[in-house]
């Protein structure tokens, strides 16, 4: 028997693409014993703990229209995301603009703050104009493009960096760019709501749809093609189909395409990642706390890159006991602090928030880690050259089509997601024209 479509990851940009071809005989194989990848949740009553994406992206976008589909519910981030903490000097309100003369810095260390703010904003202008991301800024890293800065500011602009996985000196100047432009979007960005429950409902709910369409613990190993058609190797089996969308992350799916497109199996060797290490907090608080007001701060210096206020989009309303928090760091101090014990980077973690917030003392209900080695896909200089290589239909039967993150400059879920959609109109498409033949 072979199938109309084996598609290879059930992250958000495979989930989309069998979402999309559902009408179809799908198969979807994940690796992992649930659904998601890095979108992953718990509940805990009222409460949920996210580990992984949070921020979903607004009305009208393609996430949005699927998690309506699912009948689930994102509600708006109200609360400030563009905090900064350094030192005992939290700012979480007033103009970003305004942070280097309220920060406790030097005359000379806010002179190079404001500069390179400056710099920055600029270039954020010219980046909203560019007519190709991939190109834009790709010949220099993010650290050339802002020249030398003193150790405290280099620690802030090295905290946002982290944003997307990479140091100041591993990411292309454009995709240090294109973060700031995220970031500064702020509240009218793309991203700025939460799904009520907690992430990992969406791929749960579209898991639920899919039934025994989407397999778990079901790792590929091998995709070969065999005549017109490509055979999928999975726990033992060989499952035959007329298209793959291969779905996986691109270290796990470049050795997989190999075989079949070697040309984009070298473009995604080529594709740099970075890690990301988060604690998720339940804590138990039965009063109001300082943050609560607040969704996100930037926190140079410490353990963590990120404060996250998990439980914002509940405090309407009287206050209700208990609340929920992400913390994560990521670039290379993720990658080295992970291969320490669950017990210490929990310990390290808490000590850096009581020291932020010394009321969270004595309300930690538990906390737990998720290690993210593939945390996200970062630009880094030359990513550009690798673009066409990766697009369009694969394979001498251009039967095999990618998916993934990676085709952003900054891995989202929306990025993501289109990506499946893409990849799902093709194959839908031509189906449709083999039938007609
Ligand atoms: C801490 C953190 C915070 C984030 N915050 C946000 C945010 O706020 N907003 C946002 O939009 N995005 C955020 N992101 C990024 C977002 O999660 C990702 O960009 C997106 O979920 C990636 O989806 P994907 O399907 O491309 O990859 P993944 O979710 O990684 O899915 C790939 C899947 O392929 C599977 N796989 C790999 N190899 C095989 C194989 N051989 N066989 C079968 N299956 C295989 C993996 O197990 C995995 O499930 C965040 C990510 C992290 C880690």
């Amino acid at each position: 028997m072979t199938r109309d479509v084996v598609i290879v990851g059930g992250g958000i940009a495979g989930l989309s693409a069998a979402w999309h071809l559902r009408h179809r005989d799908v198969l979807l194989l994940e690796a992992g014993d649930r659904l998601g990848g890095r979108m992953r949740s718990d509940e805990r009553g009222d409460y949920w703990l996210n580990y992984g994406a949070h921020l979903f992206p607004a009305p009208g976008t393609l996430v949005d229209r699927i998690t309506a589909e699912c009948e689930l519910e994102t509600v708006p981030v109200t609360g400030g995301m563009m905090g900064l903490a350094v030192g005992d000097a939290i700012l979480d309100g007033g103009r970003v603009e305004s942070y280097p003369f309220r920060l406790p810095l030097s005359v000379r260390e806010r002179i190079a703050f404001a500069r390179a703010g400056v710099k920055v904003q600029l270039a954020v202008r010219r980046y909203h104009a560019a007519a190709n991301r991939y190109d834009f800024e790709n010949d220099r890293s993010f650290a050339d493009f802002l020249g030398p800065l003193p150790p405290k500011v280099h620690a802030i602009f090295s905290c946002a960096a982290h944003r997307a996985t990479g140091e100041l000196d591993e990411l292309a100047a454009g995709a240090g760019i294109g973060l700031f432009a995220l970031v500064w979007a702020g509240k009218g960005s793309l991203i700025a709501r939460n799904l009520r429950g907690g992430t990992g409902q969406l791929p749960a709910a579209m898991g639920r749809e899919l039934g025994d369409r989407a397999r778990t613990h079901a790792r590929v190993e091998a995709v070969r093609a065999d005549g017109d058609e490509l055979a999928v190797s999975v726990n033992g089996e060989e499952v035959r189909a007329r298209h793959v969308i291969m779905a996986a992350n691109a270290p796990y799916a470049s050795p997989l395409v190999g075989p079949v497109a070697p040309q984009a199996a070298d473009a995604l060797a080529k594709l740099t990642y970075g890690a990301f290490l988060s604690v998720a907090v339940e804590t138990r608080e039965t009063t109001a706390m300082p943050y609560d007001g607040v969704y996100a701060i930037a926190t140079p210096g410490r353990v963590f890159d990120m404060f996250t206020n998990q439980a914002h989009a509940l405090r309407v309303g009287p206050r209700t006991p208990g609340g929920s928090l992400m913390l994560f760091t990521g670039a290379q101090q993720a990658a080295a602090l992970m291969r320490e014990s669950d017990e210490v980077i929990v310990e390290r973690f808490l000590a850096d928030l009581h020291a932020m917030y010394p009321q969270t003392r004595g309300v930690i209900a538990n906390a737990t880690v998720q290690r993210w080695e593939l945390g996200n896909v970062y630009a880094s200089p030359g990513r550009g050259a690798l673009q066409p290589a990766l697009e369009g239909a694969l394979g001498t039967h251009e039967n095999l089509h990618l998916a993934g993150d990676y085709f952003a400059e900054l891995g989202t879920m929306e990025a993501a997601a289109q990506t499946g959609l893409a990849a799902a109109e093709r194959v839908d498409s031509r189906i449709r024209e083999a039938v007609n033949v």
